[in-house]
C-alpha cells in the first residue's frame, strides 16, 4: 500500500527524488528511524505547495528529509540543516553529493538553540523562511516554535515530528512504558500548546510517528 502511493501520488512526477531516497535507506538502514516515507511525501508536498525556497531543518541524522527537502526545493533554493552531530550526517553524504544538491544545504554542526537565535540577531532573517522542520529533542519542541515562528514568513509552515510519540499521547500514564514518559510528557505539552496558539493553523497527520503542521497565519 505505501508503495503504491509513494509510485502514484507525488514522486512519479519527481522520479529522482524515490531513486535517491530508496538508495539512501538500502545502503543506511538506520535512515529508517528518521522521518518516515508517507510523512516525507506530505513534506514534498507541503513544500511544494508553499513554493519553498529557504527552509530550516532542525534534526537532520543520515539526511532522510533533508535529501528529500533538497530534491524537492529549487535548484537556487537554501536549507539551513543544524545537528549535533557531523558523523550521522557523513553517512548521507555521499548520496546528497551523487544527487547533485549538496550546494543546497548549509549544514551546521551544533545545538539547535544557538543557531536560531544567532540568525534571528541578523537583521534580514526575521520572516525570511518559508519553511521548517523539526525533528530533534523534544524537550526543546516549544523553544523552537518560539523562534521558528519569528523566522517565519507570514504563510510559512512549520512541521513537527513525532507528535503522536509512538500513540502514547493517548494512552494512560501506567500503559506507557518508563523510558518513553519522558517524551510522553513533552509531547502532550506541545501538542496542547499548538492547539492554543492563535498565531497558526495546525493540521494534525496520523502519518508515521504523527506530524504537526503549523501555517504561520500573522
Ligand atoms: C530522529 S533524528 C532526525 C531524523 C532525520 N530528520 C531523518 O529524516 O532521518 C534526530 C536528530 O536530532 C539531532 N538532535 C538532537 N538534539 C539536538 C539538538 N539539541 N540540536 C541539534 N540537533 C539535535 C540528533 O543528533 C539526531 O541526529
Amino acid at each position: 500500500m505505501r508503495q503504491y502511493l509513494l509510485e502514484t501520488s507525488v514522486y512519479p512526477r519527481e522520479p529522482k527524488p524515490l531513486k535517491e531516497l530508496r538508495a539512501v535507506t538500502a545502503t543506511h538502514p538506520r535512515a529508517m528511524m528518521g522521518t518516515s516515507p508517507d510523512s516525507g511525501q506530505l513534506m514534498a508536498m507541503l513544500l511544494t505547495l508553499v513554493n519553498a525556497k529557504r527552509t530550516i531543518e532542525i534534526g537532520v541524522f543520515t539526511g532522510y528529509s533533508l535529501l528529500l527537502t533538497a530534491l524537492t526545493i529549487p535548484d537556487d533554493g537554501k536549507i539551513t540543516a543544524i545537528d549535533l552531530n557531523w558523523d550521522t550526517y557523513e553517512i548521507g553524504l555521499p548520496i546528497i553529493k551523487k544527487a547533485g544538491v549538496e550546494h543546497k544545504i548549509n549544514f551546521i554542526q551544533s545545538e539547535a538553540l544557538p543557531v536560531l537565535d544567532k540568525l534571528l540577531e541578523t537583521s534580514d532573517s526575521e520572516g525570511s523562511f518559508d519553511f521548517a522542520f523539526v525533528d530533534a529533542d523534544k524537550i526543546n519542541y516549544l523553544n523552537y516554535h518560539e523562534r521558528l515562528l519569528k523566522l517565519l514568513r507570514v504563510g510559512g509552515i512549520v512541521v513537527y515530528d513525532n507528535t503522536l510519540w509512538g500513540g502514547t499521547v493517548a494512552m494512560p500514564e501506567e500503559s506507557v512504558p518508563e523510558w518513553m514518559k519522558p517524551g510522553q510528557h513533552y509531547t502532550i505539552e506541545l501538542n496542547k500548546s499548538l492547539a492554543a496558539d492563535p498565531r497558526i493553523q495546525i493540521s494534525h497527520a496520523p502519518l508515521g510517528d504523527g506530524i504537526t503542521i503549523c501555517k504561520r497565519l500573522y
